[in-house]
């Protein structure tokens, strides 16, 4: 059963998924298959059910990346960072996409794809939104630049790049694009148990909001969330960006994942986070990341992790449960 929410920047209920079949953020193979297996699972079905015109936007060839990748791998490093150049290249074809997406007055939900492909979604909503606030639903803050980074995988540095951290002498050529004005007041983290060292001083020096696995459990996940609105929006309201990693849940309801973190999120306080941010009819784009179906030991962990995945973007996208 759904009562259909009010989107207030999308009165017309349109919205384009935006296909992003990335792996070179990190080192695992299968996860650029996750929109081919949010869209098999009928999610796209689904939101029209929701009353959404949808469109589907395919502004990356997966096999050409593919092959890019192999080339890459070995090749384009820029310090400890590895494939620069590469996730320079997708992560700006994703904001051209997310942009243009934008500019039709349609909302822009994007699969991943790991996680530096946030770079190029939140950069385009804020460009169109310039007051929006980042809400970050992970396990991990992403916030390392290209001298903390340890393992060198980009996926965990998005974040410093949306708020221009990396000094222009020390950013590769094909990442100088990104803007980089995301305010450190204008984001919000939930879900965190796993963060780098330098992560923790990075988000202490700033002043980041960041509501880790410690405060959903000391407050419960509803003050949590308002919390962590208010923290973006001190006024009560604006555009609202959610990038949605789903290791943030707990890997018992999403195993196939890759970088799994025990004691996460449960199931309802994943979907609850994003039912109450549909209420609030401030959405302005969504993405959802990091499902990789070749991580899965079994079936039914590949079931359950894309079914998650789908209940996020049907939840944040006005499906509820009366
Ligand atoms: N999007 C992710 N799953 N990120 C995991 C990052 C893990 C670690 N902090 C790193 O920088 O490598």
């Amino acid at each position: 059963m759904t009562e259909k929410q009010t989107f207030k920047y999308f009165e017309d209920k349109k919205l384009s998924i935006v296909c992003a079949p990335f792996c070179g953020g990190q080192g695992k193979g299968g996860v650029e298959k996750g929109p081919r297996y949010f869209l098999k699972n009928g999610l796209e079905n689904d939101l029209k059910d929701l009353g959404w015109n949808t469109k589907v936007e395919s502004p990356i060839d997966e096999m050409e990346i593919m092959e890019k990748l192999k080339v890459h791998t070995g090749t384009d490093f820029y310090k400890n960072a590895k494939r620069p150049n590469l996730v320079g290249e997708v992560s700006k074809k994703i904001h051209d996409s997310v942009k243009e997406v934008l500019s039709q007055d349609r909302f822009p939900l994007t699969l991943g794809g790991d996680h530096s492909i946030a770079i190029g979604t939140v950069s385009a909503v804020i460009e169109k939104y310039p007051d929006a606030g980042l809400l970050w639903i992970d396990a991990h803050a992403d916030i390392n630049t290209l001298e903390s980074t340890d393992s060198g995988n980009l996926h965990g540095c998005p974040v410093s790049f949306l708020m221009g951290l990396n000094k222009p002498e020390d950013t590769p050529t094909a990442l100088k694009w990104c803007p980089g004005t995301l305010k450190p007041n204008k984001i919000a983290y939930i879900g965190l148990r796993d963060v780098d060292a330098a992560e923790k001083k990075i988000i202490k020096d700033l002043g980041i909001a960041a509501f880790s696995m410690y405060h959903v459990d000391k407050y419960g996940i509803n003050n949590v969330i308002e919390m962590a609105l208010k923290a973006i929006h001190p006024n009560g309201n604006g555009p609202v960006m959610c990038s949605y990693d789903v290791d943030a849940v707990d890997p018992l309801f999403v195993p196939a994942t890759g970088t799994p973190v025990r004691g996460g999120l449960t199931l309802r306080e994943s979907l609850f986070l994003v039912e109450r941010l549909a209420e609030t009819g401030d959405l302005v784009g969504l993405d959802i990341v990091e499902c990789n179906p070749n991580l899965a030991v079994d079936d039914i962990h590949v079931t359950n992790t894309i079914s998650a995945g789908c209940a996020i973007a049907r939840c944040a996208l006005g499906e509820t449960l009366l």
